[in-house]
């Protein structure tokens, strides 16, 4: 007998059939608070589930008795409790590697946004405020050949260095708790505590998962140690970072400028500070958010997903050490 399947995010009509084959399939386009007794009835006898964008907490996959396995079409699983998947014995997927390069271009994108002023600069002409030669009060700064400090040097990281040492003649400095022998062989990088990382770099970008180590880590005292000319970049998660701070200090100009992609409240309420600077670019989570990238998300997620269900915990299964076949 095929395996019970809940899909909870709208994929493409293809996909959405290859699952089918495979599986005794339930499609829910979302999950919400208006279907979520439905969800929850669905998930009762199911062996796996498949999407994304649903906190799925232990209260809701307690009703789901004979789960195996979960796979989440992202490479952030922090939305997770892993503890409790372990103690479940529920296998977790996500989709590593697929969405690197995207991602790398995408906060790449947020560094040159950043240094440039695109935002303030498009709005300027689009409400008819072109009218001279721009003065120097509009210049942005310079991208190439500055100092570069990464925290989080994964493969995410790594793709971002990869860009900024090879395109930008950028020096790599990075804070990790591992070293990533491959970027200090590849881009002369150098691995740093915070502190020096923070008070050295040109341009700080953040690509840390959310952990209970990462949580708040840049704070008002690392956001001091920043320099006034320095930019700061946000593609890994909103929660490393202690946003109201950071908006005080974009405001006061105690750093020059921002680039986010991820906020610790998501979508970013319109109550917030950030909304209403002028030296800050904000992106709408969508770092891996391009056609190519998403569906081979979605077909990653699904390859993960039957191997799991047939007991296979090679393939990009976050807690295999701590699941009994
Ligand atoms: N904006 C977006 O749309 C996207 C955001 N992301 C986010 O980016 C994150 C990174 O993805 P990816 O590069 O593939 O993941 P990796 O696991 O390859 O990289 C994460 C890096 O962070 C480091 N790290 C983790 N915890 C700590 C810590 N407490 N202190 C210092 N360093 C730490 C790890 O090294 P070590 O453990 O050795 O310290 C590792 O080098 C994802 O988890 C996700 O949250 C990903 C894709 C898209
Ligand atoms: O934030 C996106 C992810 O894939 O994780």
């Amino acid at each position: 007998m095929k395996d019970k399947v809940v899909l909870f995010k709208k994929i493409p009509n293809q996909q959405q059939q290859l699952l089918s084959e495979y599986f005794n399939l339930v499609c829910f386009d979302k999950v919400d608070g208006n279907n979520m007794d439905a969800f929850i009835h669905e998930i009762k006898d199911a062996d796996g589930l498949i999407g994304a964008g649903v906190k799925l907490t232990p209260e809701i996959l307690d009703n789901a008795l004979q789960l195996k396995a979960i796979s989440t079409i992202s490479v952030g699983f922090d939305h997770f409790d892993l503890d409790y998947l372990n103690k479940r014995n529920i296998a977790l997927t996500n989709t590593p590697d697929v969405l690197t390069n995207t991602t790398a271009d995408t906060i790449f994108t947020l560094i040159m946004c950043a240094a440039r002023r695109t935002t303030e600069l498009n709005n300027m002409v689009t409400s008819g405020q072109w009218t001279n030669n721009l003065k120097d009060q509009y210049f942005g700064v310079d991208v190439h050949g500055k100092t570069l400090g990464i925290l989080g040097m994964g493969r995410i990281g790594y793709a971002v260095a990869k860009r900024a040492h090879h395109g930008f003649d950028m020096n790599i400095n990075y804070y990790n708790r591992s070293v990533n022998k491959q970027a200090e062989h590849d881009f002369n990088a150098e691995k740093m505590a915070l502190d020096e990382l923070l008070t050295t770099s040109d341009f700080i970008c953040s690509i840390l998962p959310a952990n209970e180590h990462t949580d708040l880590l840049i704070g008002q005292r690392e956001l001091d140690l920043i320099k006034p000319s320095a930019i700061f970049i946000n593609g890994g998660r909103g929660n490393v970072v202690d946003e109201q701070a950071l908006a005080i200090a974009l405001k006061n100009r105690a750093i020059r400028a921002a680039g986010l992609d991820v906020y610790q409240v998501e979508p970013l309420p319109t109550s917030s500070l950030l909304m209403s600077l002028d030296n800050v670019t904000l992106f709408p989570h969508i770092g891996s958010a391009t056609a190519e990238t998403r569906l081979a998300m979605i077909c990653s997620a699904i390859d993960s997903l039957k191997a799991a269900c047939s007991g296979d915990l090679t393939q990009n299964c976050v807690n295999a050490e701590n699941i009994t076949q």
